[in-house]
């Protein structure tokens, strides 16, 4: 493709060498460049892609896209300024896969908990009504047949558009993409066609990036702004209510969701149980009972947000209910470990102090005999969060073992007592073990009849994150590991 045409509907400063040249991919990492690339300089929180630009050029860009004056050979490079470098990154990256976005249906998802749980919903129900469907989240892209894993939820602009051309090329008729704060700030998710925009909720989390709430908040509200015909909302929270508030001159629909509140879709005569929860799903055009087969009154709200989507492109109440009931469960969310004892383990992502309270106080609604959590918090991520998961499960479980997640390049011991920190306060039943897996020998070891043992944090990951070392780390299979070893 050539660059005039790669640029349409760049703002650009200025522009040096030719426009005609032919372009054959873009990188936004200098070691990432092929022959005949545009290579993206992005200013970033630990280096300056500026640096990197002879590295670029070596290995074979021929235009770069740059915010700061740069000397080159303007013969053989072409060079457009420009004012912001990930807005252009976006930009372009949409043009050169040939705006994917606009020939489907574009789901954004958004909220600090349950966005992955409602994208497989909202797929299973849509397939139901016999259409395609991608999805790009934390549990990997999956195009066609195929699952790509992406260690950003959702991904930058660049892999994004490739994401949705390749989806195209398979005749996907939907996508359903979580959409992080983090990259709504950093216009991961500019020049997406939304046609939907779904709201889940908004609890403490990230505050690392955000420093505050209300930006945090600010930063998702911008996905409302974005979509094109309709906004979902969970009406039931505050932030919720203050998306319909801010939204409401805005030429597109909305439709509201919940419990409590009046909403356009609502849940009622409901019936928790373990493996699941019975409720009636009522829509403007009517009712239908559904059985799901996750449990917990988040698990409500999320099958509300699935349902409202699909009812809002006309899908049957018939299909919503196949589509939800046909959902065994998803994985790391409320999964649980068949260990053919008198105890239970579940494993769940839960990693938030919201998370937490929502899965715990579903186990608490059940629990015969003591709720035991393993659990600890993330590291180089919101260390503000870390005494407030801890109270939060120490207010719910009657005995806490305090470990590792993901420490990454922080001291695991130190961030385990920035959790106890917190758990103090509410709670004396607890101990610390940094090593994760013997946390969860000793849990198992220890577990008495009718105790339910949950381990949060790492749901459907089956790895860990040391420094820069990404280790394997299954939870299933180190529990039945572990049953196995006691059983000699
Ligand atoms: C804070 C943050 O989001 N940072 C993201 C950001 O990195 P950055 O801009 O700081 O990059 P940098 O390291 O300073 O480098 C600047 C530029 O120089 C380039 N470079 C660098 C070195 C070199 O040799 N050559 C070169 O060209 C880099 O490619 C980059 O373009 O841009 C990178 C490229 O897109 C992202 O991978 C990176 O995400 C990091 C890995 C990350 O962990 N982000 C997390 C916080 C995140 O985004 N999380 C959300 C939410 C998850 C949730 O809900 O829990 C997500 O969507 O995943
Ligand atoms: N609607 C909800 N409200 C509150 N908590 C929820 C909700 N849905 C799921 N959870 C809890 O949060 C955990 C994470 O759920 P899920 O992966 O769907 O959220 P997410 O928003 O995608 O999180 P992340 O972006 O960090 O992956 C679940 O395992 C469950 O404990």
């Amino acid at each position: 493709m050539k660059i005039k045409n790669i640029i349409k509907g760049l703002e650009v400063e200025k522009i040096y060498g030719s426009l005609e040249k032919d372009i054959k991919g873009i990188s936004y990492d200098s070691r990432k460049v092929g022959s005949n690339y545009v290579f993206v300089a992005i200013e970033g929180f630990e280096s300056d892609g500026h640096k990197y630009i002879d590295q670029a050029i070596e290995k074979g860009a021929t235009a770069l896209v740059v915010t700061k004056d740069i000397k080159v050979d303007e013969e053989n490079i072409t060079v457009i300024k420009v004012k912001d470098t990930r807005d252009s990154l976006a930009r372009i990256s949409s043009n050169f896969y040939g705006n994917p976005s606009e020939k489907m249906k574009l789901i954004g998802v958004t909220g600090t908990n349950g966005k992955t749980s409602i994208t497989y919903l909202v797929k299973s129900i849509l397939e139901k009504a016999n259409m395609k469907i991608g999805i790009i989240g934390t549990m990997g892209s999956v195009i066609g047949d195929e699952l790509f894993n992406t260690s950003n939820t959702t991904p930058e602009s660049l892999l994004i558009q490739e994401y949705l051309y390749h989806m195209i090329e398979e005749e996907t008729k939907a996508c359903v993409m979580e959409v992080s704060s983090h990259s709504l700030d950093l216009k991961r998710v500019e020049y997406c066609n939304f046609d939907i925009g779904i709201f889940t909720n908004l609890s403490r989390d990230h505050l690392d990036y955000h420093n505050t709430i209300e930006n945090y908040f600010n930063a998702k509200l911008k996905l409302f702004y974005m979509t094109n015909k309709c906004n979902i909302i969970n009406i039931d929270d505050i932030y919720g209510r203050r998306i319909v508030e801010e939204t409401k001159d805005l030429d597109i629909s909305t439709i509201t969701y919940g419990i409590v509140e009046k909403a356009t879709i609502y849940a009622t005569d409901i019936e928790y149980h373990l493996n699941g929860v019975d409720f009636k799903l009522n829509t403007p055009k009517g009712s239908i009972d559904i059985l799901f087969n996750i449990p917990g009154e988040f698990s409500v709200y999320n099958a509300l947000a699935a349902a409202s989507c699909a009812y809002y492109y006309g899908i049957g109440l018939n299909t919503i209910k196949e589509g939800l009931q046909s959902v065994k469960g998803i994985k790391g969310r409320f999964e649980i470990v068949p260990t053919n004892r008198d105890f239970s383990v579940i494993i769940d992502f839960a990693h938030t102090p919201d998370g937490l309270e929502k899965v715990l106080t579903t186990i608490r609604q059940f629990s015969e005999g003591r709720v035991v959590a393993v659990f600890g918090a993330g590291g180089n991520r919101d260390r503000t969060k870390r005494p407030i998961m801890g109270e939060t499960v120490g207010k719910y479980a009657d005995f806490l073992i305090v470990t590792s997640d993901n420490p990454r390049h922080e001291e695991p011991g130190r961030i385990v007592d920035d959790v106890i920190e917190g758990v103090k306060k509410v709670n004396k039943n607890y101990i610390k073990i940094v090593d994760r897996k013997e946390a969860i020998e000793y849990a198992i070891k220890n577990a008495r009849s009718k105790d339910i043992i949950l381990l949060a944090g790492k749901g459907h990951e089956t790895y860990t994150i040391i420094g820069d070392e990404v280790l394997p780390f299954d939870e299933r299979q180190i529990v039945l590991d572990i049953l196995k070893k006691m059983e000699k």
